[in-house]
């Protein structure tokens, strides 16, 4: 196959930030996804319906003209969320909420201590049909980072599922074999999005040979055999799996650190390594699933109506791209050719 048409897809898992950065990375995500869910990990982190709404009118703002993007807007859980913080959330067209436990991620600080005291924002969520959005991994001192998200699901995830039947979880990004089992494993209402690089990349990428701070993320890549099990769970053409990139940028100087920032800005490139890991994997035919139909579905939206189209010539990723305040950004998968082109992108 050399040319693909698929239904516009969306992106269930993005990270704009904020100010200047909009200006690079709104037009970036717009030119491919028609839809995104926008984390709320700035700084103060986005804990209400009327701070979302602020944040959707600055993104909106920075839409390039003629084309067409909706940001899906999420709140960040924090000790002081209420049942009365999630039913304002909804009025003002909220989408879901994200639970990030306290220091598990970039700008976490402000987030949950002590899940129990969430419970009845979880009944909140359910009763306001607004899924819950899971930064999957404990952090204990004690507990090694290539455990974090196991330890999550076994200790953490299982009781809030169990305990709230009628609430919608997705488990973000996952990295491992467990939570590829127990998403495959769990009802309908349990589902997870899963990353261009998780799917890529395994921990050899960040450490062989040098550290590599550019395929640094979190949950951090795991050893490859957990690779092999996500990539089977999507060659599984399973719907309870879709597309999130975490297309998630910091500055070249925050990377290049001794102390380096966690995230993969892939936005440039997302929907183009998807095409090329599921032409890798035979799957070519379930990339309209995975990008454009199981997020919607999920979410109960409407599945959206135009289309785009991948070609297949190859092309390289640019080295830097430059961000609007004139300081660069080394994007996802620098100087790597890639096999897909977007030739038909937004409108
Ligand atoms: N994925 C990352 O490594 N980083 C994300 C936060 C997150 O999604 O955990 C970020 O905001 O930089
Ligand atoms: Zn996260
Ligand atoms: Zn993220």
């Amino acid at each position: 196959m050399t040319k693909i048409t698929i239904k516009r897809p969306d992106d269930w898992h993005l990270h704009l930030r904020d100010g200047d950065m909009l200006g690079e990375t709104v037009p970036a995500t717009a030119r491919c996804f028609k839809r995104a869910i926008v984390m709320p990990n700035l700084v103060p982190p986005v804990t209400t319906g009327a701070l979302a709404m602020e944040y959707r009118s600055r993104i909106t703002e920075a839409i390039p003209p003629g084309q067409s993007f909706e940001p899906l807007m999420t709140i960040f859980l924090t000790n002081e969320t209420t049942p009365q913080t999630i039913a304002e959330a909804k009025a003002l067209g909220v989408t879901a909420a994200k639970l990030y436990p306290a220091g598990a991620t970039t700008n976490s600080d402000a987030a949950v201590s002590q899940l129990d005291y969430l419970q009845g924002v979880f009944e909140a969520l359910a009763e306001n049909k607004m899924p819950l959005l899971v930064h999957g991994e404990v952090t204990d001192h004690h507990i090694d980072i290539f455990d974090r998200e196991k330890v999550f699901i076994e200790s953490k995830l299982v009781p809030i599922v169990d305990r709230n039947p009628d609430l919608k979880v997705v488990l973000e990004h996952i990295t491992t074999k467990e939570a590829a089992e127990f998403v495959l494993a769990a009802s309908d209402r349990v589902a997870a999005t899963i990353t261009p690089q998780h799917l890529l990349l395994n921990r050899n990428d960040l450490l062989v040979g040098g550290v590599r701070p550019h395929n640094f993320c979190l949950p951090v890549l795991k050893r490859n055999t957990h690779q092999e099990a996500l990539r089977k769970a999507v060659a599984s053409k399973t719907h309870k799996i879709f597309l999130g990139t975490d297309s998630a940028p910091h500055e070249k100087s925050k990377k290049e650190n001794a102390c380096g920032c966690a995230g993969c800005y892939s936005a440039w490139s997302g929907i183009e390594l998807y095409a090329q890991i599921f032409e890798d994997l035979g799957i070519l035919d379930h990339l309209e699933a995975f990008a454009s139909i199981n997020g919607p579905k999920f979410y109960d939206l409407p599945i959206n109506s135009d289309t785009i189209t991948l070609e297949k010539s190859a092309w390289q990723i640019p080295k830097e791209i430059i961000l609007p305040n004139g300081r660069p950004i080394v994007p996802f998968f620098a100087g790597e050719t890639v096999a897909w082109r977007l030739v038909d992108g937004s409108k």
